[in-house]
């Protein structure tokens, strides 16, 4: 799984986080995701799939996520500014992640049993 370290002037920052981000006016919830990881990794997914939603309230914001997944055959490409690394599911927790991550990561862990077998 690919994680990114959020800059410490973000809203949870320095914290490690999936490619991510807001949805703009008139994009769909998986262009958006497209969008998003291309913009912040260059890598361009494939195999897409919606996992589902969860909803999490920061002291100063309320989040709506829309969680999705796709596999990236072509790593080499990849181009962070931010720093990255590619974790399996049994390191996760050796990354600090935001709070609304735990429930994304059960949600992942529940949608991808299957294929991690
Ligand atoms: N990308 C991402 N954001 C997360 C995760 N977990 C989590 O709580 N968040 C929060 C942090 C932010 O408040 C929000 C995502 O917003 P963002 O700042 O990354 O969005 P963006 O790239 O569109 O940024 P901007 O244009 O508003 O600067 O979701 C995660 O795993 N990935």
């Amino acid at each position: 799984m690919l994680l990114l370290k959020r800059s410490a002037d973000l809203h949870c920052g320095d914290l490690w986080s999936f490619p991510g981000g807001k949805i703009k006016a008139g994009e769909t919830p998986k262009v958006a995701a497209k969008r998003e990881l291309t913009e912040e990794t260059g890598l361009e997914g494939c195999d897409w799939k919606f996992l589902g939603d969860s909803t999490f309230e920061y002291p100063d914001r309320l989040l709506h996520f829309l969680l999705f997944s796709c596999l990236c055959d072509n790593i080499e490409s990849l181009v962070c500014e931010s720093t990255h690394a590619w974790a399996e599911f049994d390191q996760l927790s050796n990354y600090p992640m935001p709070d609304a991550n735990e429930e994304l990561i059960n949600m992942l862990i529940t949608k991808l049993e299957d294929e991690l077998k």
